[in-house]
């Protein structure tokens, strides 16, 4: 029997049962960004249940292997879910037509889009500014590592199960780009991890709070509408929420600017090496489980109160070193929360006090308010060092790549360009709103002080 690699396209995809894919004459203009989608082929009401795939039609670490041997031999080393899933997919890819699967995986797309297929060279360039990179740097360096522990533990132990040929690095990136771009949580089949055949034909929308789920009452997979859709409109589910950059990381597309409630930038903040105080603030730090270098995530609306106990610890003098502790460990045990920027009492937005759901709790005891404005001024600092690094990719991107002597190349290299110009342009956005609230802060705070110190001094003056 031939071993066709994974991956190697056969065909169209789109079965559909009241949905099929959408077509270009749909007229979606982001169509083609997302590829092929779910359509709606008749009127749809908010609260519908659509879809509907049995659980044998799903493909979960539990699923019968087209070759027994092999995953006899992977659960007998207990090998967790998602490297077990991606084993599976890759050695049912390679049995061909005699797979139950050949269908789906010759649907699936040859290279997902995710950052797994990034070169070292295209993270560095095109994602210096963004935290990103890192992430992706480590997920690449993991399903490496993942790849090679089990080649020496078991695949060199079982060559005729596993050949090299089949179940080798390239294969290993292609299962997992799979797996981040289409692998889906079930909550109400106490959280397995699946592929959805057909429902993974699903584009995300950031507008739909909906997601794929097992309906009992139907004994299937299925997703409620939470939006009507009429005929020939595309249908969308959530792929949960996350900002721009967790989704260039997992599936390879940025949602245009301003559009994801969910987005958020990592700020990076760090204790300085020159602190005379370094060694017991980051003892402090590590009894938490933090280090001396800690991203944190910023929003358009608010930041963690942890962020603020960062910065709150970063420039607290020696005199207060009996309190690092204090400071770790009142934030980061009890309070994990966002705190809102409009807390600081800067111009507040509507939008600012929708977004303050009951689920966001607020402080308004900084405890600290003797070194609150270093600590602002040490955040703000921290912002409008990342804001220039993104404005300095946002500036030189522009004359970048316009090498027309190799059109193949540059096609890719555009395209992850404006990829990468799309995260920087929405993650820059909100440093620049985080910015603009620090300085209003400070300036506040500045201003309270002088005229604090006119009155003291006016006082003085009076009763000399
Ligand atoms: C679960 S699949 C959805 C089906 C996919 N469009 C296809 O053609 O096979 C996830 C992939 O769809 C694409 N995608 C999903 N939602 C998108 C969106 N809103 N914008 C751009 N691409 C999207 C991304 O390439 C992502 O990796």
């Amino acid at each position: 029997m031939r071993r066709r690699l994974p991956g190697e396209r056969v065909g169209a995809a789109g079965v559909a049962v009241g949905l099929r894919p959408p077509a270009a004459e749909d007229g979606d203009p982001e169509g083609r960004r997302r590829g092929a989608g779910l359509v709606a082929l008749k009127n749809v009401r908010k609260g519908e249940k659509l879809l509907f795939v049995p659980p044998p039609l799903v493909i979960t670490a539990d699923s019968e292997w087209g070759c027994a041997e092999a995953g006899e031999v992977l659960k007998k080393n207990s090998v967790p879910d998602w490297p077990l899933l991606a084993i599976y997919l890759i050695s049912e890819a390679s049995l061909m037509g005699s797979s139950r699967w050949s269908n789906y995986i010759s649907a699936l797309p040859r290279q997902p889009y995710s950052l797994l297929y990034w070169t070292r060279a295209e993270l560095d360039r095109y994602l210096e500014a963004s935290q990103i990179r890192e992430r992706a740097i480590e997920r690449i360096t993991n399903v490496i590592g993942t790849y090679d522990d089990l080649r020496s533990r078991i695949f060199s132990k079982h060559p005729e199960l596993f050949p090299e040929e089949v179940f080798n690095l390239e294969t290993f990136k292609w299962s997992f780009g799979i797996l981040f771009s289409r692998l889906v949580r079930l909550p109400s089949m106490d959280g397995r991890v699946a592929l959805v055949p057909w429902a993974d034909m699903l584009n995300h929308s950031c507008e739909v709070e909906t997601f794929l789920d097992y309906d009992s009452s139907s004994r299937g997979i299925v997703f409620t509408t939470d939006r009507p859709y009429q005929a020939g409109e595309q249908v969308f589910i959530s792929y949960g929420r996350k900002s721009n950059g967790e989704l260039l990381l997992s599936y390879g597309f940025v949602p245009k600017e301003g559009t994801n409630p969910s987005d958020s930038v990592e700020l990076l903040l760090s204790l300085k090496k020159s602190d005379k105080s370094y060694s017991q603030k980051l003892e402090a730090l590590r009894k938490h489980g933090l280090s001396a270098s800690q991203c944190f995530p910023v929003q358009i609306t608010g930041w963690p109160v942890e962020l603020m106990a960062y910065a709150y610890l970063a420039v607290s003098p020696p005199s207060m070193s009996s309190q690092f502790e204090k400071v770790v460990k009142f934030y980061f045990e009890k309070y994990n929360v966002i705190l809102l920027f409009y807390h600081y009492k800067a111009s507040i937005s509507l939008q600012l006090a929708a977004a303050a759901s009951n689920k966001t709790t607020t402080r308004k005891d900084m405890r600290f308010p003797e070194i609150e404005e270093q600590a602002l001024q040490y955040i703000l600092d921290s912002c409008e060092s990342s804001i220039s690094k993104y404005s300095k990719f946002l500036q030189e991107s522009g004359s970048m790549d316009l090498d027309v002597t190799s059109p193949k190349q540059l096609n890719r290299r555009l395209f992850l360009k404006q990829l990468a110009v799309d995260l920087c342009t929405s993650e820059r956005r909100i440093l620049f709103r985080a910015q603009y609230i620090l300085r209003r802060r400070l300036r506040d705070l500045r201003s309270g002080e002088l005229r604090a110190l006119t009155l003291f001094n006016g006082l003085r003056k009076l009763f000399k």
